[in-house]
């Protein structure tokens, strides 16, 4: 079974708790980020992370991925394999991958003949689902902003992640391109059931593409219905 299809065997389980925080708590120094924050994410969901600046959704993230440190409370992550796609950030013009050799950046070195010919199907599949097939030869330097958005995506898909963490990934794209990239999203949500956490200050996309929607305000972390989100939410922080 190649990894593409583990995930989409997915789709037909039953929903499970793919992360899931009891009174988690942050502080760095003297400063709390937040306090006593619970939330319980599901197989499938597609959720907003939103609030204003400086409330703590990246530090909320980076707990997930093992690179902050939580102070007190529980955050029990059912899934290690996390995709994490950045925020859109220029390459100079020279850089020197094509975006196929960038997207296998990611994959670890081998000699065998056997796991070569796996990586290189894994590679093929995943250029496809990401519709990179016929750039996959662009150099990232000259590709637009949602080619190398795209680019990032197909990288972090490359270990079969159950979770997709996007980190404004669609701040300073033009508005058609960050629908293109959103689409190309919850296309991978629906077929495939991949949990996908968007952190974004964008309205328009929470509205559109988010089924939950999990709002850092007053130092804690409170759902809200999707359509019940609105624009004061995404404000400067107080
Ligand atoms: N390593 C760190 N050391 C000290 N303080 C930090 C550190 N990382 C973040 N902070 C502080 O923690 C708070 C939350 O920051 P965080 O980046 O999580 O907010 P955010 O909601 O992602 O903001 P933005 O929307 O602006 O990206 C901020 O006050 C920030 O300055």
């Amino acid at each position: 079974m190649d990894e593409w299809q583990s995930v989409s065997n997915r789709k037909d389980s039953e929903e499970i708790t793919v992360i899931e925080a009891k009174n988690l708590t942050k502080r760095f120094g003297k400063q709390l980020v937040f306090k006593d924050v619970n939330f319980t994410i599901n197989d499938g969901d597609f959720i907003s992370l939103i609030g204003p600046n400086g409330s703590g959704k990246t530090t909320l993230v980076r707990i997930m991925m093992g690179l902050e440190k939580k102070t007190s409370g529980e955050l029990k992550m059912n899934h290690k394999r996390i995709g994490y796609v950045p925020q859109f950030r220029n390459i100079d013009l020279d850089y020197p991958l094509n975006i196929e050799q960038f997207v296998r950046l990611n994959l670890k070195f081998t000699l065998s003949p056997k796991r070569r010919k796996a990586d290189n199907e894994l590679i093929k599949t995943i250029l496809t689902k990401t519709k990179l097939t016929q750039l996959k030869d662009r150099p990232l330097g000259l590709a637009s902003g949602g080619e190398k958005q795209k680019a990032y995506l197909a990288q972090a898909l490359l270990n079969d992640p159950k979770i997709l963490i996007l980190d404004e990934s669609t701040a300073s794209l033009d508005v058609e391109v960050k629908m293109q990239l959103m689409d190309l999203v919850a296309e991978l949500n629906q077929k495939y059931n991949l949990t996908v956490i968007f952190i974004t200050h964008d309205y328009e996309l929470t509205k559109k593409y988010t089924t939950r929607a999990l709002f850092f305000e007053d130092k804690t972390l409170k759902e809200v219905k999707v359509s019940d989100v609105s624009e004061d939410m995404f404000e400067m922080g107080s």
